[in-house]
């Protein structure tokens, strides 16, 4: 079944493209076999040009459906790396990491044979980490699946955050930030994220969202327009001109 699709104006700011493209899906299965078909379309299309690509994958509750769709998708895993987004101050194999989820989602079926790079490792600083997170992230991903908080968060951007100015001005791609006694961060406060610089550089970025209250905070925060009040706004910038891929059901 073909989705809704729509162009619509990111902010009040006049763009000469379009910054965000809205796909709307009939359902969930829909949705999540879009989602996959996509991401894996960028990859089959990259792969054709490049000997080895990377795709950055979020964490949160939403992608984990397009993770095990995905998983069946016949590529060349083995010249994909998968990275995160971000990730919660934990162990790879601590249950609530990113990493777990990818592991346990992802990287079976076909998608066993990608190289995944989790960000932690036992005995490593966060300072080390977020080295480690920079040098991979010299190589350029091509594609990003980001997911989106109700406080508008994205990656581990959040709202209030005490030291967002600095994040959201940083040059790196990765940093370590601490979003104490903001709500969407739960018991994870302490996290590396992708700074928006980080996710301006990948060509192809998709933001899967469920529900109406997400759709309502998304176009509350485009309505507004402050990247500081709506961290997932940044997710808009990119220095292709790539609009951002919003994947939407009810
Ligand atoms: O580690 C994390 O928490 C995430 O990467 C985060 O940015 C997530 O994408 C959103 O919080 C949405 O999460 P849900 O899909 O669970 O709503």
């Amino acid at each position: 079944m073909a989705a809704e699709r729509s162009h619509e104006p990111a902010t009040a700011a006049t763009h000469s493209q379009p910054r965000h493209d809205l796909h709307v899906h009939a359902n969930h299965d829909v949705w999540t076999w879009a989602v996959a078909v996509a991401v894996a379309a960028e990859l089959r299309r990259e792969l054709t040009t490049q000997s080895r690509v990377r795709l950055l994958l979020s964490g949160g509750i939403t992608p984990a459906p397009v993770y095990r769709a995905l998983s069946k998708a016949p590529l060349d895993w083995d010249r994909v790396n998968v990275g995160l987004v971000d990730e919660r101050w934990l162990q790879p194999q601590d249950l609530d990491s990113n990493a777990h989820l990818v592991r346990t989602n992802l990287l079976q079926h076909q998608a066993a044979a990608a190289h995944f790079e989790p960000m932690t490792r036992a005995g490593r600083s966060i300072e080390e980490v977020i080295a480690g997170a920079n040098a991979f992230a010299k190589v350029q991903a091509c594609v990003a699946v980001l997911g989106m908080g109700e406080d508008g968060h994205i990656a581990s951007l959040f709202p209030g955050m005490g030291d967002l100015e600095r994040v959201l001005a940083s040059r790196n791609d990765y940093v370590a930030v601490d979003a104490t006694g903001c709500p969407g961060a739960r018991q994870w406060p302490r996290r590396i994220s992708l700074t928006p610089r980080g996710m301006a550089r990948i060509p192809a970025r998709l933001l899967l969202i469920q529900g109406a209250r997400k759709r309502d905070v998304l176009m509350q925060a485009l309505a507004d327009g402050n990247p500081a009040r709506w961290p997932v706004l940044t997710a808009l910038d990119s220095i292709h001109g790539t609009p951002l891929q919003v994947h939407w059901c009810a």
